[in-house]
């Protein structure tokens, strides 16, 4: 596998330097403690907040991307994702339409969903369409901060099928999750971040 993400000494005031590799196809797992660091660097990676170092997206460099193409490709799914629209619906645009319905009922969410107030979706169904927005944009990576936290067992286990198919289809991830058993599903290589310090974690 070619290296799809290449991380040079990201950092800022906050956290870092961070330096590592993501395949295409392959899903890194971040574990720690709360306030540990995980958020700051998924939010590096995306460059929604300041950081120097070096990013490269398929041998592309960052600083060689308008930051709104680079976080179309590399596309950061926030704990708690914000809406701005009334509506699911209004979030996406037409030709993400078709997308957009084929992931539904393999989140076990009805279409009916997407026109409804996004206030009155339960929180497990804002954060499996939080996915699919994500998805949609049809990223080359996807950061995901956890995913599946305020999941019942059933939509965990098909948001990690879905996750798994789409890693099949070539998409990179770097999942932050809190659960072993998911990081074990899921990635291929673990890490741990304490003290805003990353390092390879036991399998
Ligand atoms: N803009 C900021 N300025 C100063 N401190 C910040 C800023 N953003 C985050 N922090 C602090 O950096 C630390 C790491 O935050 P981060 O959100 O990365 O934690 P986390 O590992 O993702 O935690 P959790 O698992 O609870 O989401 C926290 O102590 C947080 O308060």
């Amino acid at each position: 596998m070619s290296a799809r993400l290449q991380v040079h000494h990201v950092q800022s005031p906050l956290a870092g330097p961070y330096t590592f590799e993501l395949a295409a196809g392959a899903c890194i797992t971040i574990s720690g403690p709360s306030g540990s660091g995980k958020s700051l660097l998924l939010r590096m990676l995306c460059d929604l907040d300041p950081n120097s170092g070096e990013v490269l997206l398929d041998g592309v460099s960052r600083a060689n991307m308008a930051a709104p193409v680079w976080r179309s490709q590399v596309v950061y799914q926030p704990a708690e994702p914000a809406w701005w629209l009334p509506a699911a619906s209004a979030h996406f645009k037409p030709g993400q339409m078709p997308r957009v319905r084929e992931l539904l009922p393999q989140l076990n969410l009805s279409p009916s969903l997407l026109d409804q107030e996004i206030s009155r979706l339960s929180t497990g169904e804002r954060q499996r369409m939080a996915l699919i927005r994500s998805l949609a944009c049809a990223p080359k990576v996807l950061l995901l901060d956890e995913p599946t936290a305020a999941l019942d067992p059933e939509s965990v286990a098909a948001t990690e099928t879905l996750l798994r198919k789409e890693l099949l289809n070539g998409l990179s991830i770097i999942l932050v999750t809190h659960s072993a058993t998911q990081a074990q599903a899921l990635g291929q290589r673990h890490m741990a971040m304490h003290n805003r310090v990353l390092s390879e974690a036991a399998a």
